[in-house]
C-alpha cells in the first residue's frame, strides 16, 4: 500500500523562552493510502496541536508532514478537516446544500457539477433529503453528516478528524461511528482520527497510535486485529477488542501521574493493573461524558 501521509521529527512549541511549551515532541508516523488510523492520547496531550500541524493551519517548529509525497506548507487543497463543534463550522446562513457546496468554489468550476457532487455525498451520509434545510433545522447527529459530507464532496486525499463524535449523545455517537466505516468502506478514503475515546479508537481504527502525555509522543503503534465489518454489539464484546482496549487502557494509565492511594494489598499484581485500567478507562467516559454535557 501507498504511504498517503508522513509525519517526520515533527516537534511543536507554543511561544519562547522560559515560558515555551512545547506541545508535541519528535513525532514520526506514516498513515497508507486508504487506511484509517486513530491517534489516542491523555487531554492536553498536544492531540490538536499535531492535526493543526498536518493540516498546514500552523507550523510546526521542526520535523515536517508530507501528504503523498509533498511537503506540507499551507492547507494542501486535498485535505478536509472535520471538528467537534459541528455548530460552529457549518454556516447557518446557508442550506445544508449550499454548506456542502461551499468549499468546492475553488475547486469545481462547473455549478452543476458542484451541485451533483454535493447531492452525492449528501447520499453517503443519508441527508439527500435535508439538502433544502439550514443547519438549524437539524439534530447535532445530522449536522456532523452535513460535516462530514462537506469534506467527503472534496474527495480528499487525507480527511482529518478531531474528536469528530464528541459532542454528541452516545447513540448518535454509535451511529456516526458506523457511518463512518461504512462510507470508507463503499467509497474508500484515508483518515486520520483523533479521539479520547479508548473504545472509539479501537472501535473504528486499522491501527491506534497512543501518546504519551505532554509533550505528546508516540508510546505505542498498534494494528486493530478486528475483521473490516464491525458492529457495536458482537465487535465490542471480542475477547480482540476487549484485550486491546485493556492494553491501550494500561499505556495511557502507566504514563499518568503516580495514584495517591496504594492498590488494595489483597490484589494480585495482574488484578490491580486491570483495576486501575479500569478506573481510568471510567474516567475518561466520565470526562467525555462531561464535555458532551457542557
Ligand atoms: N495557541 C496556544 N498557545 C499556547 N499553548 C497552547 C496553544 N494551543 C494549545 N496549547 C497548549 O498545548 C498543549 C496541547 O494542547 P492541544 O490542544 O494540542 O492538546 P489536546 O491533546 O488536543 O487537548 P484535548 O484533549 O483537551 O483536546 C496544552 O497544554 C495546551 O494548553
Amino acid at each position: 500500500m501507498s504511504t498517503m501521509l508522513e509525519v517526520r521529527g515533527l516537534a511543536h512549541r507554543y511561544g519562547a523562552g522560559p515560558d515555551a511549551h512545547v506541545a508535541v515532541e519528535d513525532l514520526a508516523f506514516t498513515v497508507a493510502k486508504d487506511e484509517l488510523a486513530c491517534i489516542v492520547g491523555p487531554s492536553g496531550c498536544g492531540k490538536s496541536t499535531l492535526l493543526r500541524c498536518i493540516a498546514g493551519l500552523i507550523k510546526p517548529s521542526a520535523g515536517e508532514v508530507s501528504l503523498h509525497g509533498d511537503r506540507v506548507v499551507g492547507v494542501p487543497d486535498d485535505l478536509a478537516v472535520v471538528f467537534q463543534d459541528y455548530s460552529r463550522s457549518l454556516f447557518p446562513w446557508l442550506s445544508v446544500r449550499g454548506n456542502v457546496e461551499f468549499p468546492l468554489r475553488t475547486r469545481v468550476g462547473s455549478r452543476a457539477e458542484r451541485r451533483a457532487r454535493a447531492q452525492e455525498a449528501l447520499g453517503w451520509v443519508g441527508l439527500s433529503d435535508a439538502a433544502n434545510k439550514y443547519p438549524w433545522q437539524l439534530s447535532g447527529g445530522m449536522q456532523q453528516r452535513v460535516s462530514i459530507a462537506r469534506a467527503l464532496a472534496t474527495r480528499p486525499a487525507l480527511l482529518l478528524m478531531d474528536e469528530p463524535f464528541a459532542s454528541v449523545d452516545a447513540q448518535t455517537r454509535a451511529d456516526l461511528e458506523d457511518l463512518l466505516l461504512r462510507v470508507r468502506r463503499d467509497h474508500g478514503s484515508t483518515v486520520l482520527l483523533v479521539t479520547h475515546d479508548i473504545d472509539e479508537s479501537v472501535y473504528l481504527g486499522d491501527r491506534v497510535l497512543v501518546l504519551s502525555k505532554s509533550p505528546a509522543s508516540i508510546v505505542a503503534d498498534l494494528k486493530v486485529d478486528l475483521p473490516a465489518d464491525r458492529d457495536q454489539i458482537s465487535t465490542r464484546g471480542s475477547s480482540t477488542f476487549v484485550e486491546l482496549r485493556t492494553e491501550i487502557a494500561r499505556l495511557l494509565h502507566d504514563r499518568q501521574p503516580a495514584p495517591a492511594e496504594p492498590a488494595p494489598a489483597a490484589a494480585s499484581a495482574s488484578s490491580s493493573d486491570e483495576l486501575a485500567a479500569e478506573r481510568f478507562l471510567a474516567a475518561e467516559r466520565e470526562e467525555a461524558h462531561q464535555k458532551t454535557a457542557t
